[in-house]
């Protein structure tokens, strides 16, 4: 809807109203075109101003009507009338102007920013365009460069940067309403001839070729596959050396592509998980909006190792006073120096001052005492764990909520320790804690509601999407995970080599394959975490049995790796080669083909050729299937939580929508056909065996992905 008032005796005012963010629904677009015909009809109204309700212009395109049967009038030719019109029409911005609501204001005649508000064209990241005039518009009035910047990232401009672009007329720090209307005053009866920004000549730029070839070169390269990208440098292009209405027609053309594409729809179901992740529940029937969340002020990290450090980063750049505790005393000194660096840089890059003071250290644990909120971060060993959670309830007051940083123990066990199992949750990070955007918030048999949603409430301060997810081992994520590297060292012992495994999965869009993976996070880490799963047995690793373990087919090879002592970056060796530690720059390694070579043999494989489609299918589709058997357990809500999982802590390419998204896009018999294939193959492999929800929603005709909750639940009252 957009309510319509005259103001000010001669000032047109149309409010558009659709909470939260006033989308440009269809009523929303009805509402604009007759109260703007309605403004110019009359003859006592000398200018008009577009403005949204409850300080929020327009948070663009309604994304719910995509992909439906769209009815209403369209955005192009309304913006167009707006444009034409014969007195002047001036936008007045407070909150966001996004997507299509930037592009409404960009066919007024003058723009009147708060200085608080927000603007930019992010259509590109639900696989679109901006498509009602933007990126034919925005060049015109920006220049080419700057119109790319914006337009390939959706990136976010303040009030600010929007002036100094020339997006924006005028800044104002009081109320933007009553400042337009004055502007819109003074304007009145003024000429509009130099007004309309379709009628502006793109402004020249030299050597336009070359400037286009190199930024597509980049987009390709940063896109990863996504084709939104690409088509938005086309569009700009097409602003650039095109007449503005053979400019649109090109638009109209590259947006028909996007509109239908399954990236669009991958990206679009990306941005609704996101924000359905927030509305947890637990299957106690516990939820998000009847868990009250505590107030946390202090809170205080134990161990101080590159977990403990960002997550005290992450702490402290929400504004909490933060304990760091390390006890031993070198250790204590690099972390105070590596903590005060990060927040050194990270204030830099904000152009913010960095929040030292907010962060005491200590080697005492006592000194946690009147903390809210601990996090245990210390090295993954459960008797340490269990010996920090015995101490905290000891020390910390009464209520404290301990949480721990645990990637895969179990957390029930943990709770057990303390006499308060109610206030123990798991709060997993993602390495680089203060950069990585993940948490899962693991909760127990016996959390609190409580303490889950103060948990999540935490991790959404801290920046993070928080998934709430229940106690098992590896959780979610790393639960996930395990299937996926096991299935690239089988695929290693049949044939493979590191470089096509990791180019297969470069080609599908994960910014890295899994063994230049693996050479990033330590070959030692890995290691450690099959130890402590029993699976490394001393001496094994060569003789005859080493490809059994507990039961089951089981690859050595990372062990082996191990006791060659290459580690990865960190010793310039592992499954690849490096310049030296710490490069990052892989490069092939004959010491590490000749190695397979002499393993196959020893152990009497036949190297067989293996091609991409198979790595794709063996490596994911293990991993899509242990997802089902996740969503069967109950460990998570719902698909959209593995989803947002992947894309925000594993690298799974956004615009391929998360591994279960996925699993809906090929098509769910497909994938389990692909998984009984493997499992004959491959009977040493039980997990490639077709979990039960898989084949129940197959049964079922394989429904979309937004009904698998019904089959999981007939599916769990059977049980
Ligand atoms: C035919 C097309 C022709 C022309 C091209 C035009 C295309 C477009 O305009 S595409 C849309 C471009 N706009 C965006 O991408 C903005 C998306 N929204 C956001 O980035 C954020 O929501 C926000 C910055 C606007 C607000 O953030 P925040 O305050 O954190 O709130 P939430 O993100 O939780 O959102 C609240 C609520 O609103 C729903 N919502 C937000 N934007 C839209 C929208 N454009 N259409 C429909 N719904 C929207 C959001 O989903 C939340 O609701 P739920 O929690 O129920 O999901």
């Amino acid at each position: 809807m957009a309510q319509y008032t005259r103001v000010s005796g001669f000032v047109g005012l149309i409010t558009l109203q659709n909470p939260p963010v006033n989308a440009l629904s269809a009523p929303v677009r009805q509402g604009i075109v007759d109260t703007v015909q309605r403004a110019l009809s009359d003859p006592e109204v000398k200018s008009v101003v577009i403005c949204g309700q409850n300080g929020i212009f327009c948070g663009g395109a309604d994304i719910k009507e995509f992909g439906t049967d769209m009815f209403g009038p369209p955005l192009i030719p309304m913006i167009h009338a707006i444009e034409a019109a014969n007195k002047p029409v001036v936008a007045a911005i407070e909150g966001i102007a996004l997507g299509g609501g930037l592009e409404l204001a960009l066919g007024c005649h003058y723009r009147i920013a708060h200085s608080k508000a927000r603007l930019g064209l992010p259509e590109v990241t639900l696989g679109l365009l901006p498509a009602a005039g933007g990126s034919q518009r925005l060049p015109r009035l920006i220049g080419v460069p700057a119109a790319l910047n914006l337009i390939t990232t959706g990136r976010h401009v303040t009030a600010a940067e929007a002036l100094q672009l020339g997006i924006v007329d005028q800044v104002t720090d009081h109320n933007t309403v009553d400042a337009a209307v004055k502007f819109a005053l003074r304007v009145g009866g003024q000429s509009l001839d130099a007004r309309r920004i379709s009628t502006y000549p793109c402004p020249q730029q030299p050597d336009l070729d070359a400037l286009f070839e190199d930024v597509m070169q980049k987009v390709r390269q940063s896109a990863r596959g996504a084709i939104a990208p690409v088509a938005c440098v086309q569009a700009v292009r097409a602003a650039a050396t095109l007449p503005y209405t053979q400019g649109m027609e090109r638009e109209k053309e590259l947006m028909a592509t996007l509109f239908t594409s399954g990236q669009a729809r991958a990206l679009q179901y990306c941005f609704f998980a996101q924000r359905a992740v927030g509305r947890w529940k637990m299957p106690n029937g516990a939820r998000w909006d009847t868990s009250k969340p505590r107030p946390v002020h202090k809170a205080a990290v134990i161990g101080l190792g590159t977990m403990g450090r960002g997550i005290t980063v992450a702490l402290a750049q929400t504004g909490l006073s933060v304990i760091a505790v390390e006890s031993q005393e070198k250790q204590l000194m690099e972390a105070k120096q590596a903590v005060s660096g990060m927040l050194e840089r990270g204030a830099k890059r904000r152009g913010v001052a960095p929040v030292l003071d907010r962060i005491s250290y200590s080697q005492d644990i006592q000194a946690v005492a009147d903390v809210d909120l601990v996090i245990e971060a210390v090295f993954e060993d459960m008797a340490l764990k269990t010996k920090v959670f015995r101490q905290l309830s000891a020390v910390c007051k009464p209520g404290t909520l301990l949480c721990t940083n645990t990637s895969a123990l179990d957390v029930d066990q943990l709770a057990s320790e303390t006499p308060n199992p109610e206030l123990v949750v798991g709060m997993h990070f993602f390495a680089p804690a203060h950069v990585m955007k993940l948490l899962e918030v693991v909760y127990g048999s016996r959390s609190s509601p409580e303490a889950v949603a103060t948990a999540m409430q935490l991790g959404k301060k801290m920046g993070k999407a928080s998934v709430a997810v229940g106690n098992c081992r590896g959780f979610v994520g790393n639960r996930m995970l395990k299937l996926y590297l096991e299935q690239a060292s089988f695929l290693l012992e049949e044939g493979a080599t590191p470089e096509l495994v990791d180019g297969a999965l470069e080609e599908f869009g994960f910014p890295m394959g899994v063994f230049r993976m693996s050479d990033l996070s330590g070959l030692d880490v890995g290691w450690r975490i099959r130890k402590g799963e029993g699976l490394v047995e001393p001496g094994m690793a060569s003789g005859q049995s080493a490809r059994i373990r507990q039961g089951r087919r089981y690859s050595p090879l990372g062990d082996l790796l191990y006791e060659q002592g290459r580690f990865g970056l960190k010793t310039s060796r592992g499954w690849y080669q490096y310049d030296k530690p710490g490069s990052r720059v892989a490069r092939s390694d004959p010491w590490v083909h000749s190695f397979l070579e002499e393993y196959r043999a020893r152990h009497g494989l036949v190297a067989r050729n293996i091609d991409h489609q198979e790595v794709l299918e063996r490596c994911l589709y293990a991993m899509i299937n242990e997802g089902f058997h996740i969503l069967e357990d109950g460990i998570a809500a719902g698909p959209e939580d593995i989803d947002v999982i992947y894309v925000f802590g594993f690298g799974w390419p956004r615009h391929r929508g998360g591994p279960m998204f996925y699993a809906d896009m090929v098509g769910l018999a497909k994938v389990m056909e692909k998984l009984e294939h493997y499992h004959q193959a491959h009977p040493d492999v039980p997990y490639l065996q077709p979990s039960n929800l898989l084949r129940k929603l197959v049964a079922s005709g394989s429904p979309p992905i937004h009904t698998w909750g019904e089959v999981i639940k007939k599916l769990h009252s059977q049980l």
